[in-house]
């Protein structure tokens, strides 16, 4: 199933393997705070992620992964709109070329230099992960905007391993990696039902998406730009950028807001 990010095989053409692409409750979608309903019912977002283990880093050919073990409930997401805890399994990025801005998420129409997803599943009522992704509440994406300014003293962990994970298809040990380190002070955030947003865009996705961005820096971005969409033994090399969804037709969905 080759799709990409490409002029050919871009999101405009995902529709063609994808047909669920045309769905009603697609996204990213673009977030206008106005027209968010407060819900006061919506409790806080509560993340354990102390006891979770990292597995390890890889490129997958269409952003980088980490991936945790998810074979008990060491690391999950619990509260807000969720009815049970979701069991963290991997988080990557998406982002934009040198100087562009590459979220996918937007609110009021502004986009984010990148955005981080932490992808859980809903392990209380599905057995299997794959089994939880194709179920309407099976997944919860925990998305965090990434904004440049002062390097951010975690990330390095992160963007010091990237050149071992340059081309298409690479994987390496990356252990004992806590993403609490990743979080913004506040919790606050908007919240609606949508879908993977990439190939097979199961709408399958509690989205939580945070008001408040992280900080990191251009050099750390960049560090990004320097992996591949393409493998090792392929002879064209085509840097990792712009690897983003533009937001997808709202359909009378509600996006809720937390306090
Ligand atoms: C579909 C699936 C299954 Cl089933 C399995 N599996 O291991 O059983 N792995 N994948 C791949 C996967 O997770 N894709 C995914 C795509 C978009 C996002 S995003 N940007 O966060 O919406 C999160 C994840
Ligand atoms: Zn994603």
């Amino acid at each position: 199933n080759q799709w990409g990010y490409g002029k050919e095989d871009g999101p405009s053409a995902w529709h063609r393997s994808y047909p669920v692409a045309k769905g009603s409750r697609q996204s990213p979608i673009d977030i206008i705070p106005e027209q968010a309903f407060h819900d006061n019912s919506l409790g806080p977002i509560i993340a354990n992620y102390d006891h979770c283990t990292s597995i390890n880093i890889s490129n997958n050919g269409h952003s980088v992964v980490v991936e945790f073990v998810d074979s008990d409930n060491r690391s999950v997401i619990q509260g807000g709109p969720l009815d049970n805890p979701y069991r963290l399994k991997q988080f990557h990025f998406h982002w934009g070329g040198k100087g562009c801005d590459g979220s996918e998420h937007t609110v009021a129409g502004y986009s984010y230099a990148s955005e981080l997803h932490l992808v859980h599943w809903n392990a209380v009522k599905y057995k299997t992960f794959a089994e939880a992704a194709t179920a309407p509440d099976g997944l919860a994406v925990l998305g965090i905007f990434l904004k440049t300014g002062d390097d951010h003293r975690w990330l390095h962990t992160i963007t010091d391993a990237l050149y071992m994970v340059k081309y298409k298809g690479s994987v390496t040990d990356f252990r004992g990696f806590n993403p609490k380190c990743l979080l913004p002070s506040s919790l606050h955030y908007w919240t609606y039902l949508g879908s993977l947003t990439t190939p097979p865009l199961h709408e399958s996705v509690v989205w939580i998406v945070l008001k408040q961005p992280i900080v990191v820096s251009d050099k750390q971005m960049g560090k990004f730009r320097t992996l591949l969409f393409t493998g090792e033994e392929e002879e064209e090399r085509i840097r990792m950028e712009n690897n983003f969804r533009p937001p997808q037709p709202l359909q009378g969905r509600k996006v809720r807001s937390s306090n």
